[in-house]
């Protein structure tokens, strides 16, 4: 068992109640623009990505891949984004590519988050946490020289025990693929992320979600 089971956490007692798990009613919507209002200078934020790369190979011949979406195991066992928290004082996208680099060996010279990538942000007043979330699509080439480069990644290994692609397509008992992965434990609001921007990015309807949500293992 863990080797720190009397309820304290050493250094990562600062931030650990970050990773609490949340209910979706304690998360509302805000604006980017709304987070930077003064009410929210004492906030803690954190900022992630969805690299992906839309793709129509067939899995097996039989399955539809749709895209190729990178998420991550992270160290307390949560499926995630790459990203983490912005340091004081620093631009948000500054401090998503910073964790970019530092999680998955990003490669600023090829790609940088900007504003533009910037898909929706979530505020949680208990926790006194804004979430911001971004996306952006790669061609398959640089996003599967990501995967590799990402082996070598300064947090590879501790921060990021590493990365998955997210199996986006429904098997024949209709559970086994895309319903099976969501059985998994998310970080953050980082499931309603990524099924907010599957819909928007138009890799799956609105139907399949709410379907492969109902799917349950016969
Ligand atoms: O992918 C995510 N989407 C939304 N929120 C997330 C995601 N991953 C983690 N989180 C929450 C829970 C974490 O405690 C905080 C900070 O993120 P984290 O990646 O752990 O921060 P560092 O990389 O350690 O800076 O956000
Ligand atoms: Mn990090
Ligand atoms: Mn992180
Ligand atoms: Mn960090």
């Amino acid at each position: 068992m863990s080797n720190i089971d009397d309820g304290s956490w050493g250094h990562l007692a600062d931030t650990e109640h970050f990773g609490r798990k949340t209910s979706s009613s304690d998360v509302r919507v805000i604006s980017y623009n709304e987070t930077t209002h003064p009410k929210y200078v004492n906030y803690t934020k954190a900022g992630h990505c969805m690299i992906y790369s839309k793709q129509n190979e067939k899995m097996f011949g039989l399955y539809d891949t749709r895209a190729a979406v990178l998420m991550q195991m992270r160290f307390d066992g949560y499926i995630g984004f790459p990203g983490g928290l912005i340091d004081d004082g620093e631009n948000t996208v500054s401090g998503v590519n910073r964790e970019l680099v530092e999680e998955i060996n990003f490669d600023l010279e090829k790609f940088t988050i900007k504003e533009e990538h910037h898909v929706i942000s979530h505020v949680n007043e208990k926790l006194k946490l804004i979430l911001h979330f971004f996306a952006i699509e790669v061609p398959l080439q640089d996003f599967e020289e990501m995967e590799k480069k990402s082996l070598s990644a300064h947090d590879y290994g501790n921060e990021v025990m590493g990365i998955v692609r997210i199996p986006l397509y429904t098997m024949g008992d209709g559970f086994r693929g895309f319903p099976a992965f969501l059985t998994n434990a998310f970080a953050g609001n980082s499931r309603e992320q990524l099924l907010q921007s599957l819909i928007q990015r138009q890799i799956m309807t609105k139907e399949e979600i709410e379907r492969a949500l109902e799917a349950k293992a016969i």
